[in-house]
């Protein structure tokens, strides 16, 4: 079963301007947008778009906030292989990869899956991989206000690989760190946990 749900469950509507807009974009690229493969094309790339960019309407601060509970425990959680899709804002093409989200309570715990979901967010708007981790990073350390907070993105870029410098390899690793992770004993803790396959 697919990880996402429908675009009617996010309550999305696409405008007719942007599907014009499509529509004028396949045309200026030499295509014919009336030819039957064509013709509904203009309205999925605008469903598209908007499933994509999504993160703009939803509130990352709000999400945590519905699932935080008091709880005492006071070690290391970590949330790691989250895989994240993202669209760069230079080119508008995807990045994807892995975030691996870190935080030490402090007098509350949230729900596990909500830390997707603020990934999501922050990775479903026009993003550089550097703001993206830090978006992500702070909206927990202020929302949350644990002890400490780590975030590390590893991401793959299609502007680096279908055109430009055309690099089919490289992989750009991105780090914030907060509190308790800005001393070296806890950020090693935490990087040797993410590298290892049996934590
Ligand atoms: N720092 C950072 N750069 C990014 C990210 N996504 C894309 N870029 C870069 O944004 C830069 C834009 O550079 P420009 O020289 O203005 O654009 P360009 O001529 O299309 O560059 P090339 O990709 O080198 O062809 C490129 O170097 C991209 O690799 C990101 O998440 N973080
Ligand atoms: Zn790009």
């Amino acid at each position: 079963m697919s990880p996402y749900r429908n675009l009617e469950e996010y309550n999305l509507e696409i405008t007719d301007e942007v599907r014009d807009r499509y529509a004028s974009i396949i045309n200026e690229i030499g295509e014919d947008v009336t030819r039957e493969g064509l013709e509904k094309t203009p309205e999925r790339a605008a469903k598209a778009m908007l499933f994509l960019t999504q993160g703009y309407k939803q509130d990352a601060v709000e999400i945590l906030k519905g699932a935080m509970f008091k709880e005492s425990y006071d070690d290391m959680v970590i949330i790691k292989d989250i895989e994240l899709y993202s669209l760069c804002e230079h080119h508008m093409l995807p990045f994807f990869g892995k975030a691996h989200v870190a935080y030490i309570p402090n007098g509350h715990i949230v729900g596990l899956s909500k830390i997707p979901r603020v990934v999501d967010v922050f990775a479903r708007r026009l993003q550089v991989q550097e703001r993206l981790t830090h978006d992500i990073l702070e909206c927990i350390n202020d929302t949350l206000k644990p002890k400490g907070v780590a975030v590390v993105i590893e991401a793959a870029h299609m502007c680096m690989m279908m055109r430009g410098v055309q690099k089919q390899n490289s992989v750009t690793t991105t780090s914030g760190f907060r509190g308790q992770f800005e001393k070296i004993e806890t950020r090693n803790e935490f990087l040797k946990l993410i590298s290892s396959h049996l934590s």
